[in-house]
């Protein structure tokens, strides 16, 4: 039963989506290593590579052609981003898929009374279609990826907005994500922020400081608990 009060839109947990809700990296730096092979470069390997994820595919391909040491021109950044998009659709799960626990603290949230978002870096239609091929798409109030607004991770408003459209309250909230780009984007908006160390930084999470650390989706919602008030509804005089 929802404990929350029902006059209050209740509480939000917003998830970002790569290197949190899902292990992606092998189909996006397997599409990075298409476009370096295209461009006459040689592969990056995967574990090191993983960590140049994170602010979307556009710098994926920036960061990708500097560890490269490759150059690129705006024109051309533009051109292999398209390519990248096409390619990147067409493989959105061939070597991804969910983290361990991942629907269970779903369903823990979900049974709490909490509204869930998604806030990726990632393009919308493909945010919303791996999520779809995952299973979980129809999980979520709102799936906002990169390309949504005109702002994105780390500007807070890419939070804060995911929060208005999903009918959410900014003082019920909490982001949960893997990157810099997510607990700096959360402290920003004034909202807590859970790190997972599964996913996607050069730094580690614990270093970012957010304000709890889990290293499996099962400790999720007791952290979350610890982070989000509760709605204390006064009984009538
Ligand atoms: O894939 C990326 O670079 C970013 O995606 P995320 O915001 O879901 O981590
Ligand atoms: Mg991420």
């Amino acid at each position: 039963m929802n404990a929350h009060n029902p006059i209050l839109p209740g509480p939000i947990a917003v998830f970002d989506l790569d290197g949190t809700l899902a292990e992606t990296a092998g189909d996006l730096i397997g599409t990075l290593n298409v476009i370096l092979a295209r461009e006459g470069q040689a592969a990056l390997p995967l574990d090191q590579a993983r960590d140049l994820l994170g602010a979307g595919a556009r710098a994926l391909i920036q960061r990708g052609f500097a560890a490269a040491g490759a150059s690129l021109t705006p024109e051309r950044l533009e051109q292999l981003f398209q390519d990248f998009l096409t390619h990147y659709g067409e493989h959105l799960t061939d070597r991804s898929h969910l983290f361990p626990g991942v629907v269970e603290a779903l369903d823990r949230l979900e049974a709490e009374g909490f509204r869930l978002a998604v806030c990726t870096n990632k393009v919308e239609s493909h945010a919303v279609a791996l999520l779809d091929a995952l299973g979980i798409g129809d999980r979520f109030r709102t799936i906002v990826g990169k390309d949504t607004f005109a702002f994105s991770k780390p500007d807070p408003r890419h939070i804060t907005a995911t929060i208005e459209r999903a009918g959410g309250d900014l003082s019920h909230a909490v982001m949960v994500g893997d990157s810099k780009a997510d607990v700096a984007a959360a402290k920003a908006a004034g909202i807590p922020v859970v790190g997972v160390t599964f996913g996607y930084t050069p730094v580690p999470m614990r270093d970012l400081e957010p304000d709890a650390v889990i290293e499996h989706f099962d400790a999720l919602a007791e952290a979350v608990a610890r982070l989000v008030p509760r709605v204390v509804v006064k009984p009538a005089a």
